[in-house]
């Protein structure tokens, strides 16, 4: 337990957890405030997923206390059910009931709280043409896609006009065609509301997160606003994670600009965000190309840097530069004479760059 955190937790604390499972050897405390939405990140086991449970009244833990909006959920003498505690969970596969139409089963939280017939059909169907599946609505489960069906469980889970939202991988188990539109969905339907999303992905994180919290054997080792972990990861997990190059600025027409003039060109990946927009460009280290000198050629992303840090990792060495990464082999270090100060450039080639909007 944290003694830290006050027992008067102020209201606009959206929420409140300060938790202990014994038996899986849990223990976690954070905060969520009104209307964002906090990424829980952390290696397989880390406790994510028993935190979530906890969370939507599934799992009771041992000790502490979970409060919602200044409501206590759960503690040491209280226990809300889980159908009571105005809390929404959102799991990887969309569990829809496979003998409800769409348009029911998003109307079923509505129904069970008491609305009439004709009140949760109307509510159905805005969230439905919220998660642009309107024209879904008289389809059961088995004729949907996968994405179709995660964007009907989507609307089905605001329905129920959630206090938290939560979301365990909510985009693991589609395929990679079908990831970006549900992230713009969830980027878009996340905006005001109090979300707990469980991740592997930096990008999830990065684009629908405001705060990152890390997890490891159980216990939270760092937490803080997600571009401030990934830019300085300080836990071994958001080091592994903020692996990826990340080049967050304005939509530029063929890629993105970074605040301080970089720019870099690259593919939409998905709807193309609008010139100037927010946008967010990502590449591997391993697909950026280290040279000496310019090369020749005029390659469209070339950007002259100047060498941070080198760090050995196993076959290859990573090269910090400019606030970007490249993987290189031990054999170039030594060809291209590198060392920190020296000027270099990057190369990456546009298709390798996927530019996302934020
Ligand atoms: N149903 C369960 N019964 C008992 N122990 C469990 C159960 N589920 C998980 N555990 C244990 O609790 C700890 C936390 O696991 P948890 O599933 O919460 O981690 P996670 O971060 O969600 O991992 P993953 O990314 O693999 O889903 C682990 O030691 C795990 O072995």
């Amino acid at each position: 337990m944290t003694p830290d955190v006050p027992r008067d937790v102020p209201r606009d604390v959206g929420l409140h957890v300060d938790v202990r499972v014994a038996d899986r050897d849990v223990e976690v405390a954070f905060e969520v405030d009104t209307g964002q939405t906090v990424a829980l990140i952390g290696p397989n086991g880390a406790g994510k997923s028993t935190t979530l449970a906890v969370l939507a009244g599934l799992l009771r833990p041992d000790a502490g206390e979970v409060r919602l909006e200044g409501r206590l959920l759960t503690g040491d003498r209280t226990w809300v059910a889980p159908h009571a505690r105005r809390t929404a969970l959102l799991a990887q596969e969309p569990l829809l009931f496979p003998h409800l139409r769409a348009r029911d089963n998003v109307a079923f939280g509505p129904r069970s709280t008491g609305a009439s017939r004709a009140e949760a059909r109307a509510v159905a169907e805005r969230w439905l043409s919220e998660v642009d599946a309107l024209a879904l609505a008289d389809r059961r489960p088995a004729q949907l896609s996968g994405g179709q069906a995660q964007r009907v469980a989507v609307a089905r889970a605001l329905a129920a006009d959630p206090r938290l939202l939560l979301l365990d991988e909510p985009m693991a188990a589609l395929d990679v065609d079908a990831a970006p539109a549900l992230r713009r969905l969830l980027g878009r339907v996340l905006a005001e509301r109090t979300t707990v999303l469980v991740t592997h992905h930096v990008l999830d994180a990065l684009l629908l997160a405001d705060r990152v919290v890390v997890l490891e054997a159980g216990r939270v080792v760092e937490q803080g606003p997600t571009a401030d972990v990934l830019a300085r990861p300080r836990s071994r997990f958001a080091a592994q994670l903020a692996g990826l190059n990340l080049v967050a600025g304005t939509a530029t027409p063929d890629g993105v600009r970074r605040p301080d003039g970089l720019a870099l060109h690259g593919t939409a990946a998905g709807d193309p965000p609008a010139a100037g927009a927010p946008a967010v460009a990502v590449f591997r280290p391993a697909a950026v190309a280290v040279h000496a000198r310019p090369p020749g050629g005029s390659p469209r992303n070339a950007l002259t840097v100047r060498v941070e840090a080198l760090e050995p990792q196993g076959d290859h060495v990573r090269v910090r530069a400019g606030g970007l990464a490249a993987d290189v082999t031990l054999a170039a270090v030594a060809e291209l004479g590198l060392a920190v100060g020296a000027e270099v450039t990057f190369v990456v080639k546009a298709n390798e760059v996927a530019v996302h909007a934020r």
